[in-house]
């Protein structure tokens, strides 16, 4: 069910979903503007994938209202590209515009992947394959991104690097992204707004407020982040700032 509103991107009200009995959902509420980067954090187990799913449209069994743009791209913690296509061929996915040759090398170094079109995603690193699939999301110039613990599986650096990617290419775009996340300072980093999903849930929805680009040393950063341990009930540690 999709519809286009002029100044939102995704609109939910009273969402419900069980599994078998299981209330996972119970009444989610939720707007997402036009360029607005929403982060969704909770306990493992407490929906957050099930609630992307729903906006995705990838599950049907949802009860409630749902609207989201029909411009909208997903990318998971695995990066889901074709084994049997090139890293180009992987990227122009669904594109079938006369410039989408062009728009495939320009999508490709924006990722700063640029030199590897020819390449099999056999040949990529994780973080490299993780560049392709949001180059290939970004192809199609979304509204909404939808990310499910996009860098998830990536190593502590990479994962830094492919945070100030996002940064720089949410900036550039202007396009809107709910991203779920585990990581409590990638959420402050790169979100206007904090949902953390509890009981079936949004028990909190907090604006983050604090100037771009951001660094865990930001003013205001510190304080954010307890406040966000102490919703998730994870102790910050006698060291954290
Ligand atoms: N297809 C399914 N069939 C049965 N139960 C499901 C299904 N999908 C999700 N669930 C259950 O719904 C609950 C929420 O799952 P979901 O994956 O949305 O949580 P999550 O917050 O994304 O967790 P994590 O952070 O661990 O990824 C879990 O208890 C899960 O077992």
């Amino acid at each position: 069910m999709a519809a286009r509103t002029a100044g939102h991107v995704a609109e939910a009200a009273g969402v419900r979903r069980s599994f078998g009995g299981t209330v996972v959902l119970d009444g989610i509420d939720l707007t997402i503007e036009r360029g607005q980067v929403i982060a969704l954090l909770g306990a493992s187990g407490s929906g957050k994938s099930t609630l992307l799913r729903i906006l995705a449209g990838l599950d049907d069994e949802a009860t409630g209202t749902f609207t989201t743009t029909s411009s909208q791209a997903v990318v998971f913690q695995e990066h889901r590209l074709l084994p049997w296509k090139r890293v180009a061929g992987n990227v122009a996915l669904g594109v079938r515009a006369e410039d989408a040759g062009e728009r495939t090398a320009r999508a490709l170094a924006e990722v700063g992947l640029a030199d590897r079109g020819r390449a099999w995603p056999a040949e990529l690193s994780g973080g490299q394959s993780q560049r392709v699939a949001i180059a290939r999301a970004l192809i199609r110039e979304p509204e909404l991104l939808l990310l499910d613990e996009p860098f998830g599986a990536l190593d502590a650096l990479n994962r830094l690097k492919m945070q100030a990617l996002f940064d720089r290419l949410q900036a550039a775009h202007g396009f809107a992204a709910l991203l779920v996340t585990h990581d409590v300072e990638e959420a402050i980093l790169l979100a206007d707004r904090l949902l953390v999903l509890d009981g079936g849930r949004i028990a909190e929805a907090i604006d983050v407020g604090l100037e771009r680009p951001r660094a865990v040393d930001s003013p205001g950063f510190g304080a954010l982040r307890r406040r966000l341990l102490a919703l998730l009930h994870v102790p910050a540690g006698p060291d954290e700032g």
